[in-house]
């Protein structure tokens, strides 16, 4: 950190480097950086302003800070100081599979036609690319084939190390002490198919990016969405920091930054905060079905190498869920001894005693999952909301001046099991639109109608398709067991080719039936040794939040919540988090003699609460940028 070189101070923003070197793979100070000017990623060059303009924030702002007396504080508007902007060709909200994909694209089609000078920019929630990724996570490599062909190979001295071709699969129908083997459904042959920690992949993605001129920034979380005067889009804000919670600015105060674009894509996986203002405001669901979800609980455990059997992949149905809840788990046996175990819950169950966190606890004392993890070591704990509505829940996916991709569009392919390919090709589709359409004209506002029409025609139309009817078939009266039969029949004899369509029926959040209608579900306490207590789990998240800050699960009237959702629900939300983020403390002068509680650090963005919320009162926002988990190797 020189002084006597103009840009080579330190970049920081709420602990992170900003500028990031993709020759050094690692974070560092400008003048550090030892690469050729060329090979510096842009970053460096484009934020070489950034220490200035942090100067005049920490400027403005002391000035204000000094100029205020204790009473004139509650009157400082935050707004009141300026915003820095950039201006970009293409901003993409979410460093995951579909945004680093469109990113790589874009690049690629910019780079052959000669055109390096077109930025494009990707920001990024956490502090380190793919430490909020969590998935099963077998991939089907079709899109990553067609992106970066040599991705596996020998030849390549950057190819992905570290993926495990898919062996074995088996399939399982659950009851409490046995297995039953049934027929796998052709959707769910792994044949050809790799085995990969996501996290690790979309990590590898993210430095071929860099490669390819993408501007990656990490630890950077996009609060708002900016519109023009003509309505369309415009870009994105990232939210002020140095906020406390009492909503006054701290002296490490600093506003956030605008990024214009002509086109913004986003990429924010399931249930994005911005995706979700976007869709409300362009009305994207107008033809389109509500989106259903389910919530994915997840471990990876070193295991013991003599019950170690490298690519097998296993399914199962049943126990621990009631026959009335839609799910599953999977287990993946994959690089030296690992073994990623999972849950998935569909957040339409009815019960509100029911915990997705303690089912994942059961499900772990089966025998066909305790002989593998007996004397093995759970290494890290994760959990994510899923897109499960298919076909009919695909919303209108460009609007004026950007486009929804990958799982903030929603094409998980349920019965398969997967949406990583999809939400790769959905980025890809979005970004050759976007440079078609950004080619053609220089200026105005910019509507990808060729995303639209690429993506009825692509793979990833077809393939929901064919699979529409299965997941919604689980509604029937006849339930799990006339799903099971309705989804064989579809996979081996119909292939989706009847004339009908089944409809979702409930939003997840107007599903939970009150408690009193069922008898409360007593969980056994963990043993420790397979099963753990929700905090020792949240400990291997990684997570973090500053706690002086507004908390980020925004419920306007904590006693109206209590009011409202306390006596039906008896506490559901305590239970369907899986970090333990909100409690109802006994508390004798509250009217129902709890109080409403929200332990906002241990919060690991999975979204469930915004979904499964009965009266929709929590609204999940970002918090500060580099803040929530640090999953690694899920
Ligand atoms: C438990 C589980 C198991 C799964 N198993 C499989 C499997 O085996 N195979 C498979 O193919 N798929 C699987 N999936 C699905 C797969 O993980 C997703 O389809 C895929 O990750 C979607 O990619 P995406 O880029 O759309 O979203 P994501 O992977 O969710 O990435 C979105 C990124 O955007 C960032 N972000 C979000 N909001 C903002 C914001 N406002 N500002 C900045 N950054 C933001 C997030 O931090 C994240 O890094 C599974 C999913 C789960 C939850
Ligand atoms: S608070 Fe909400 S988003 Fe955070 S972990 Fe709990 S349910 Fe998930």
């Amino acid at each position: 950190m020189s002084a006597s070189v103009p840009w080579a101070r330190c970049v920081q923003r709420s602990g992170q480097t900003l500028a990031r070197c993709s020759l050094k793979r690692t974070s560092v100070v400008a003048a550090t950086c030892r690469a050729p000017s060329r090979a510096r990623p842009s970053t460096l060059r484009s934020l070489t302003y950034l220490p200035m303009r942090r100067a005049q924030n920490a400027r403005l702002f002391s000035t204000t800070a000094r100029r205020l007396m204790p009473d004139e504080e509650d009157a400082f508007d935050p707004a009141s100081i300026e915003r820095e902007s950039d201006e970009v060709d293409v901003c993409i909200v979410g460093g995951g599979p579909a945004g680093l994909s469109a990113a790589i694209r874009l690049k690629q089609l910019a780079n052959e036609a000669g055109n390096e000078d077109f930025r494009v920019l990707v920001l990024e929630k956490a502090g380190d690319l793919g430490a909020h990724i969590l998935s099963g996570a077998v991939i089907q490599p079709s899109s990553i084939n067609e992106l970066i062909p040599d991705w596996l190979d020998e030849s390549n001295p950057d190819r992905f190390e570290h993926a495990t071709p898919a062996g074995t699969d088996r399939m399982r129908f659950l009851t409490k002490t046995s297995s039953i083997p049934i027929p796998a459904p052709p959707q769910m042959s792994n044949h050809g198919n790799y085995i990969v920690s996501l996290n690790q992949f979309v990590k590898w993605l993210g430095e071929r990016a860099e490669e390819v001129g993408v501007e990656v920034y990490p630890g950077f979380a996009a609060a708002e969405v900016l519109y023009n005067a003509d309505g369309s889009v415009k870009g994105v804000a990232t939210n002020d920091l140095g906020m406390g919670r009492d909503g006054k600015p701290k002296d490490t105060f600093e506003r956030g930054m605008e990024f214009h674009a002509r086109v913004t894509m986003f990429g924010e996986g399931c249930h994005g905060s911005l995706t979700k203002q976007v869709i409300s405001k362009f009305d994207l669901r107008k033809d389109s079905q509500h989106q259903t979800y389910g919530l994915g609980l997840k471990e990876v455990w070193e295991v013991d190498p003599a019950k170690f059997e490298k690519g097998l992949i296993v399914h199962s149905m049943g126990y621990p869920l009631p026959k009335e809840v839609y799910g599953g788990s999977f287990m993946y046996h994959f690089g030296d001894n690992l073994v990623s175990l999972g849950l998935v819950v569909s957040l339409d169950y009815e019960n509100p005693w029911l915990s997705p966190y303690q089912e994942f606890q059961k499900l772990k004392h089966h025998p066909l999952f305790k002989d593998v993890l007996e004397g093995g070591k759970c290494i890290s704990y994760g959990a994510r909301a899923l897109v499960e509505g298919g076909f009919q829940s695909i919303p209108k996916v460009a609007f004026p001046g950007g486009a929804l991709i990958g799982d903030s569009a929603g094409f998980i392919n349920v019965p398969k099991v997967k949406g990583t390919h999809n939400a790769m090709k959905s980025g890809m589709l979005a970004a050759e639109a976007a440079w078609n359409a950004l080619s053609s004209t220089d200026e105005g506002t910019v509507f990808l109608y060729e995303y639209e029409e690429s993506l009825r025609k692509s793979p990833i139309w077809k393939e929901l398709k064919e699979v529409r009817n299965m997941r919604p078939s689980f509604h029937s009266p006849l339930g799990m067991y006339g799903g099971i039969v309705y989804s064989g029949l579809e996979a081996y004899v119909l292939k989706g080719r009847t004339p009908w369509t089944l409809k979702h029926k409930t939003p997840d959040y107007a599903s939970t039936k009150p408690a009193d209608k069922f008898p409360k579900i007593e969980y056994e306490k963990p043993d420790g040794k397979i099963s753990f207590d929700i905090l020792t789990s949240v400990s291997r998240t990684g997570t973090n939040h500053e706690e002086d800050q507004p908390v980020h699960l925004q419920v306007k009237d904590w006693d109206e919540h209590t009011d409202k959702t306390y006596p039906p629900f008896k506490g559901l939300e305590n239970r369907f988090c899986p970090a333990g983020v909100y409690e109802y403390v006994e508390d004798e002068s509250k009217p129902h003699g709890v109080r409403f509680q929200i332990n906002s650090q241990n919060c690991i963005h999975c979204k469930t609460c915004d979904i499964k919320a009965p009266h929709q009162d929590i609204n999940w926002q970002v918090p500060q940028g580099g803040e929530g988990p640090k999953y690694y190797m899920t």
